[in-house]
């Protein structure tokens, strides 16, 4: 979409704008965000992607920097009209300290929040999670919920416990005076399961299944539903919140919504087979190949091991007892509320999604193990 030059000239921050979500938010700006002037992308490491990005209408301006770090953050927000915060440590297999997750996740959004307020940035997106509800550890189902359906969230796991926390510092901050005397206007977006092109552990279930001879075993049943959302849609949420956060201050300043789009309600492993199958993948078994016990008995011993290893080396698996929780447990979400407050609909079709899933899928080099 092309914007004539007089009307572009708002500048957006994207934090973590060189990973799985923020490349596909990135990208979704400069094509549908015809107001942009300057789109600044801070990032831990910056994609050599970004470089075809600058020949555009657009000034894209990569910004390595640490959202830890005060400074850094201050001086990437300084003049945005807009922050879009995506920015996190995603890791539920053990890889970062706590410590580590509390610091990016949590002191990071707490740094946007102030750099926003000292240098007067007034409109604020965080990208939450839905792991900020759930599942709990307890494994209560989550059936078709929505923002306001009640649900005891029981957090014990650093990383949805630093979601949990970085999202309430960004909507307490809703309302706060920026430099300049007006108020700060916050929301937050909480994906289900994000898929589509780039996402890591879709690779990583692929190359498992061509090692396993094209095969992947069943864990979980195929009636434990798994919230899932396209990212191109996700992208889109944020573009759209971005945009209306000005025009709809009181309506949807310190809200929380989920994002959604029309895949369907599967299993983890069902939904994952839309885009493996086509790729000469075959999921194996109609019911878990191993019983539920067996399952905690391994995820407890991963768990044992990992922390017996620790000194010596970085053991990760997927399985652990809090990823076999998240797996196993119902968690889906069906809700309009973003419809109703900014208007939002897909922007990719059910269709589109798993078809250009796929294509990435199968771009992918095979031998690249
Ligand atoms: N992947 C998923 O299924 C879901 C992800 N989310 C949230 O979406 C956001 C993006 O996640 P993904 O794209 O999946 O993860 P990702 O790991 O691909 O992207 C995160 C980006 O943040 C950057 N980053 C990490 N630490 C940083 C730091 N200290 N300073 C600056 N940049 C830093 C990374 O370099 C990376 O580019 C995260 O906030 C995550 O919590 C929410 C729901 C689901
Ligand atoms: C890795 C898990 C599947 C392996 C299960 C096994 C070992 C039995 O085969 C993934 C199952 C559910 C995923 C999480 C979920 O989609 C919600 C998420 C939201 C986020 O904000 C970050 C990522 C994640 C925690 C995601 C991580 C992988 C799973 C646990």
């Amino acid at each position: 979409m092309a914007g004539s030059a007089e009307a572009r000239k708002l500048v957006y921050l994207v934090t973590g704008g060189c990973g799985f979500l923020g490349e596909h938010v990135v990208r979704m700006l400069l094509e549908r965000e015809p107001r942009l002037r300057e789109l600044r992308v801070f990032d831990l490491h910056l994609s050599p992607w970004l470089e075809e990005l600058k020949t555009g209408p657009v000034q894209v301006t990569g910004i390595q920097g640490d959202v830890s770090e005060a400074h850094e953050v201050a001086a990437a927000v300084s003049g945005a009209h807009v922050v879009i915060h995506t920015a996190g440590l995603v890791d539920v297999f053990g890889r970062a300290s706590p410590e580590t997750i509390y610091k990016v996740n949590v002191q990071g959004t707490q740094n946007v929040v102030e750099a926003c307020v000292q240098t007067g940035t007034r409109f604020l997106v965080y990208t939450s999670s839905m792991e900020v509800v759930g599942p709990n550890i307890k494994g209560h189902p989550f059936y078709r919920g929505n923002e306001d359906t009640p649900y005891e969230a029981v957090h014990e796991h650093p990383y949805p416990h630093s979601k949990a926390q970085a999202e309430r510092l960004v909507l307490e901050a809703n309302g706060r005076m920026v430099h300049g005397g007006l108020p700060l206007v916050t929301c937050a977006l909480r994906p289900t399961g994000i898929y589509g092109e780039g996402h890591q552990i879709m690779r990583d279930f692929y190359h498992q299944g061509l090692r396993l001879g094209g095969r992947l075993f069943r864990a979980i049943p195929a009636s434990v539903e798994h919230g899932r959302v396209y990212v191109g849609n996700v992208a889109w949420m944020h573009v759209l919140v971005a945009r209306e956060l000005e025009h709809r201050a009181a309506l949807m300043g310190g809200q929380v919504y989920f994002c959604y789009d029309k895949s369907p309600y599967k299993s983890y492993e069902d939904f994952n087979m839309e885009f493996l199958g086509p790729c000469g993948l075959r999921l194996v078994g109609t019911r878990p190949l191993l019983p539920y016990w067996l399952l905690v008995l391994l995820a407890t011993l991963n768990a044992l091991l990992q922390w017996l290893l620790r000194p010596l080396l970085l053991y990760a698996p997927l399985l652990n007892p809090y990823t076999l929780v998240v797996a196993n447990t119902t968690f889906t979400v069906s809700t309009n509320k973003a419809q109703r407050h900014f208007g939002y609909e897909p922007l990719f079709s059910w269709e589109d999604s798993r078809t250009r899933t796929i294509l990435w899928m199968q771009g992918m080099d095979s031998s690249a193990q």
